[in-house]
């Protein structure tokens, strides 16, 4: 079996290209896969990864191929932008082609490669939508089964910040900090128990991110995501607090050009295109799409969590990567 080891922002990806098989993987092969290869400090597949994209033939015409996400702990999520961006460049470089849309499991995403964010840094913009601020899609109950939480207290998790939930279509909790917040533990005790799978507010999780706006249209996004934990960057979190940083605080951040989005791992940009009906606003995610190296493994050993076989083969590209991070 071929894996490619990616990454955006430095939210890291095992992609599998399933029509290298002549049978199908089952479900739970595909989520045993996830677990065990993305598995941290030794335990994985080489540096282990926040989650596994699955490509695979579109299920209809149109699409170039077909993205899937799983997450490190085997759930499956709804969208994945850092993902997408990898993905679109694989199929863009199978396909030759520059612009095209990719299947997920909400709807099919415009995709397009775009001028490189530095020397070996290849860049791509994907969409992030559809965009949703209804309880129901969020599945959330939250002060008292309230239909939407924008900018609002949650008197059960901090009687000071100030949360605005959003799915774009995976489900994001966003609150504005300083500098200090942004750097603490908070943000962890919040993620962590927001996804313990028990609690009445999200029972089936949520992706959450501390903010803080740093200058004209430039922010700094820190998230916890849902079944991985702390990344170094989420794509579709960075997007979710584009739009809001728009909606909440228009003096600073605005569509009249690029949004700057910090991370941990790195840097994108964001666009965001707002229309009478919210329902139909979208994101532009501009980030890298990073090729790190090439892994060979048995499948069997691989589901079976036996890695010494594996032959990995470094592309070069991180160097590039490392280089452009360093000149933010
Ligand atoms: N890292 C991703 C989001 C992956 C899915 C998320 N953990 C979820 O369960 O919703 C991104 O870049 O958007």
């Amino acid at each position: 079996m071929k894996l490619l080891k990616v990454h955006g922002s430095e939210n890291d990806f095992y992609m599998l290209d399933a029509t290298q098989f002549e049978q199908s993987l089952t479900e739970s092969q595909i989520k045993q896969l996830a677990v065990t290869i993305c598995k941290r400090n030794g335990a994985g597949l080489g540096d282990g990864a926040d989650g596994l994209l699955y490509v695979d033939k579109a299920d209809h015409l149109g699409p170039l191929g077909k993205m899937r996400v799983i997450n490190a702990d085997g759930s499956e999520a709804s969208m994945c932008g850092n993902g997408l961006r990898s993905v679109s460049r694989y199929l863009a470089e199978q396909n030759n082609e520059q612009s095209f849309t990719v299947e997920t499991m909400a709807a099919d995403l415009p995709v397009a490669k775009m001028t490189d964010l530095a020397a070996g840094v290849p860049t791509y913009r994907v969409q992030i939508a559809p965009v949703s601020f209804a309880a129901a899609a969020l599945k959330m109950h939250v002060n008292r089964e309230a239909q939407k939480l924008i900018d609002q207290t949650i008197e059960e998790l901090d009687s000071n910040l100030r949360f605005t939930a959003v799915a774009v279509p995976n489900p994001h909790l966003i609150a504005f900090v300083d500098e200090e917040t942004i750097k603490g533990d908070q943000l962890g005790e919040l993620g962590r128990y927001l996804n313990d799978g028990h609690n009445p507010i999200f029972p089936d999780g949520v992706n959450v991110s501390f903010v803080q706006i740093q200058g004209a249209n430039q922010i700094f996004v820190r998230t916890f995501e849902r079944g991985v934990g702390y990344t170094n960057a989420c794509g579709t979190g960075m997007s979710a607090a584009s739009l809001i940083s728009v909606l909440l605080h228009g003096d600073q951040i605005n569509n009249d050009v690029d949004i700057t989005v910090k991370n941990p791992g790195g840097m994108v940009m964001t666009h965001v295109h707002q229309f009478k009906d919210e329902s139909q606003d979208t994101i532009d995610l501009i980030g890298n799409a990073t090729f790190v190296r090439n892994v060979t493994i048995d499948l069997e050993d691989a589901l079976n969590g036996n890695f010494e076989q594996a032959q990995f083969t470094d592309t070069g590209e991180q160097t590039s990567y490392e280089k452009f991070v360093a000149s933010l």
